[in-house]
């Protein structure tokens, strides 16, 4: 379980994460909505570790983000919103790749397996060859190969194509759902968000998305 307590975070005297509590149990996926500049992607760094917050608690597993950090960062998956890949690589390449910088050892077939999963199947195409949406799953099962219990998309599904979005929608439930795994996802789809996500979290001052999600009859968590 993902637990957060009283998280604030502010650049400078920019303060963009007001004393945020909330929860994550296994097998849920939760959406996170807001307005561009709310702090999504704020939060999502801190929640992988890369950004600490100005104050507030964190634990995954019961085991704090501030004593225990090596060990809570081998049960976290990330994915940015920028797919960063080795673009003259091909899949096979940059899956190998990032397997030998992961903290346990896949061996190709259950990387290309992985790939597979995700309905990847350019596994010989190099990166530069591959469509926008190819390259998030691409980018999504890296950030599985160390086999994560929290797994973190920055809006995974951005600018592709309605098929793709299925096929990853369908592959994080089933991650949710099969394997227990913790999800939180930020995306603008609306549509997207409240077809697969078990609770939608609200960030920043703006209503708007609050008051959006209630009249589609949602009832979403103003954070
Ligand atoms: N490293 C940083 N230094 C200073 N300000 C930052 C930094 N990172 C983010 N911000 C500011 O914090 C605010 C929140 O940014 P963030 O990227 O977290 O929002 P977001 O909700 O993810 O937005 P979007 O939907 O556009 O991706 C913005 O005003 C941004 O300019």
């Amino acid at each position: 379980m993902l637990e957060v307590q009283s998280l604030s975070k502010a650049y400078g005297k920019k303060q963009v994460l007001d004393s945020l509590s909330f929860s994550v149990k296994p097998g849920e996926i939760i959406g996170l909505v807001g307005e561009n500049g709310a702090g999504k992607s704020s939060l999502l760094q801190i929640l992988a570790s890369l950004s600490r917050p100005t104050s507030g608690t964190i634990t995954l597993n019961n085991q704090s983000y501030k004593t225990e950090l090596k060990k809570v960062r081998r049960q976290i998956g990330f994915a940015p919103q920028d797919v960063a890949l080795w673009e003259e690589f091909t899949v096979a390449e940059n899956m190998v790749f990032f397997e030998k910088l992961a903290w346990n050892r896949l061996n190709k077939d259950q990387l290309r397996q992985l790939c597979s999963e995700m309905k990847l199947d350019k596994w010989d195409d190099p990166v530069n060859t591959l469509s926008g949406g190819m390259k998030r799953k691409l980018n999504i099962a890296i950030s599985l190969i160390h086999e994560p219990n929290l797994l973190l998309l920055d809006e995974p599904t951005a600018g592709i194509d309605l098929k793709s979005r299925k096929e990853i929608g369908a592959y994080l439930n089933n991650l949710a759902k099969s394997d227990g795994k913790m999800i939180l996802y930020t995306s603008h789809d609306m549509d997207e968000i409240r077809q697969l996500c078990d609770k939608i979290y609200c960030i920043g001052n703006d209503p708007f998305y609050y008051q959006v999600l209630k009249a589609y009859g949602e009832n979403p968590i103003s954070l």
